[in-house]
């Protein structure tokens, strides 16, 4: 290991009894190939991707599977219920994925990313159906990651309920918008992990491009989950890159403590002792 590796190591990301490494967790969907998918996800250096146990098109076009292409040495799989609309849905969704990671022996079997959306225009988290599948879910044994709104009353409670990871969004899913409130993130992070610093929060959706990854992971955040900004963007395999840079500089930003904004200038040389100054204060 190099000296400039082991001056930014980081701990890993802890998500219950699950540990990672990267902290960015990418999703499966909206590629134009699954072929594309593969070397997207390769270049993303995520080990843990997330997959829509309800997803329409599990076969391509050829008739190949998606799980033909993630390699089960190398990735743990997440099961989300995106597509559900309701708590009893959600829940029954879990539990189709459980079984179905249970049959592939993947060690993704005892979690569950819960997305229990109110409309489609939005894709907006309902609140209530939310923390009702969380707290049904967290009965039934799985380790539920969280996706919601920003808005840090309900991040309370669900942590509350029992889930293992909370997911506030940065803006709709596959809107691109970035990170719409950070204050709502910032309040997040206070309310999770104020009592309990290692409380993982992660930014889930709307994400458009690596700044706004960097940006999140400036904020605290623990990681980023993303999809559409890789797979959508014109080369998704060099936006993967860009992803994971932004993952990790961002959090090293944040480790390392930004200077605080200032409203006037202040000199990279010192001040005192220049010859022949005549500059003043004021314009
Ligand atoms: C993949 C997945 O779980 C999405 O529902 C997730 O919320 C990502 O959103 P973006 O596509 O906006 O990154």
């Amino acid at each position: 290991m190099s000296l400039a590796e082991t001056s930014t190591a980081d701990a890993p990301l802890v998500l219950g009894t699950h540990t990672l490494q990267s902290r960015l967790i990418v999703g499966t969907g909206k590629y134009d190939t699954l072929e594309l998918m593969r070397q997207s996800l390769d270049a993303s250096g995520s080990e843990c991707v997330t997959v829509a146990v309800r997803r329409e098109r599990l076969y391509d076009p050829t008739g190949r599977n998606l799980l033909d292409y993630i390699d089960f040495h190398r990735y743990t799989l997440l099961p989300n219920t995106a597509g559900c609309y309701n708590a009893r849905d959600a829940v029954r969704t879990a539990k189709l994925g459980r079984e179905i990671l249970l049959g592939l022996e993947n060690p993704g079997a005892d979690w569950v990313k819960l997305e229990v959306l109110a409309d489609t225009k939005t894709l907006l988290p309902d609140p209530v159906e939310t923390v009702l599948a969380c707290e049904q879910l967290v009965e039934l044994g799985f380790q539920v990651l969280c996706y919601t709104t920003d808005d840090p009353v309900i991040a309370k409670r669900l942590k509350q309920v029992g889930a293992t990871a909370v997911m506030p969004a940065g803006s709709p899913i596959g809107s691109g918008q970035g990170i719409l409130n950070p204050n709502n993130i910032r309040i997040c992070l206070e309310y999770l992990k104020g009592e309990d610093p290692n409380y993982p929060v992660i930014v889930d959706a709307g994400v458009g491009t690596a700044s706004d990854v960097a940006f999140a992971m400036e904020l605290g955040v623990d990681g980023v989950l993303l999809n559409t900004a890789i797979a959508h963007a014109k080369d998704p395999v060099r936006m993967a890159h860009a992803m994971r840079y932004a993952t990790e500089a961002g959090r090293l930003a944040f480790q390392s403590g930004r200077i605080p904004r200032r409203l006037y200038a202040s000199a990279s040389s010192p001040e005192d002792g220049v010859i022949g100054r005549t500059a003043s204060a004021e314009p």
